[in-house]
């Protein structure tokens, strides 16, 4: 921790404008040291694209992210996660013909000096080491990343932020296509990285945020529409408004999935 005694993370007044169209328009979000955040909103809400700036990957078009009270508009990527904001995407980036101990080392590698680099070590590094103790990957430890399971596979890139030695993780739907017993496991384990990290998670999916987020925010059209418990955001008429009327617009189209617009309600958009 630097001598920044404020919260981990603030955005303030954020604005990102794609051709004309405002994607986040005048976002403030903080973060404090050692929350767990969950971050859910309706499709097109501007969540990802909140973590895109965050991470270096977008740039705003007013406003400012402040890590640990320094800008990050402006950083580029690798120098933001140098300075200890690690993320995944939706997409997979593990190289599946390393084994899992090698797709580790190598995430760790990134934040090591280059003559530590040029060093042969024996064994695992401690980051490395402490990246497969909490995912519980060490049995796996020597399998290619290819024959892993989706769970595994998840846990696997969680593990890779974890070797980087993060202060603030973001994680993208990490429960997205994962078993029951897996999104329990999940659950478990962003519990036990909370202990000492902070950590955001979009996620969509309304029975794993009832059973592991304390305070939400929920997004829509690129604002804050409000913040809170999950049961102060379920109740809230302002959330209800906004996924009866997604799921009003998409009633006859079948069943909402977990990542679909009206995952905040299971039936109908009802906000249960
Ligand atoms: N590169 C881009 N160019 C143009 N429009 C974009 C771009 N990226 C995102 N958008 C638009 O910005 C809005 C916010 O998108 P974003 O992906 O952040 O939403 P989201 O809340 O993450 O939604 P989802 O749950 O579908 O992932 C959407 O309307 C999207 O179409």
């Amino acid at each position: 921790m630097t001598e920044h005694d404020g919260a981990l993370l603030e955005v303030r007044d954020l604005a990102v404008v794609f051709d004309g169209f405002r994607a986040i328009d005048g976002i403030d979000f903080t973060v404090q040291h050692g929350e767990l955040r969950f971050l859910i909103g309706p499709n097109g809400a501007g969540k990802t694209t909140l973590i895109d700036v965050i991470t270096g990957l977008t740039k705003p078009a007013a406003g400012s992210v402040r890590f640990e009270g320094i800008d990050l508009v402006g950083r580029k990527e690798h120098e933001i996660v140098r300075m200890g904001v690690g993320r995944t995407f939706q997409t997979s980036v593990v190289f599946e013909k390393l084994t899992v101990v090698e797709n580790l080392d190598l995430a760790a590698s990134f934040r090591r000096p280059l003559w530590s680099l040029a060093r042969r070590r024996r064994g695992v590094s401690d980051a490395v080491a402490a990246a497969m103790e909490i995912t519980g990957l060490d049995a796996l430890a020597g399998r290619p990343a290819g024959v892993l399971s989706h769970g595994q596979r998840q846990w696997l890139e969680i593990g890779m932020l974890i070797a980087q030695r993060p202060r603030l993780l973001l994680l993208d739907e990490p429960v997205a296509g994962m078993s029951a017993d897996e999104r329990s496991r999940t659950g478990l384990l962003l519990t036990e990285i909370a202990k000492d990290h902070t950590v955001i998670v979009i996620e969509h999916d309304m029975e794993f945020l009832r059973r592991y987020a304390s305070v939400v925010t929920v997004l829509h059209e690129g604002k804050v529409l409000t913040e809170g418990s999950v049961d102060e955001v379920r109740a809230d008429p302002h959330v209800q408004e906004v996924y009866l009327g997604r799921a009003r617009e998409e009633a006859g189209a079948g069943d909402h999935d977990a990542r679909g617009t009206a995952a905040v309600g299971t039936s109908a958009g009802e906000v249960k």
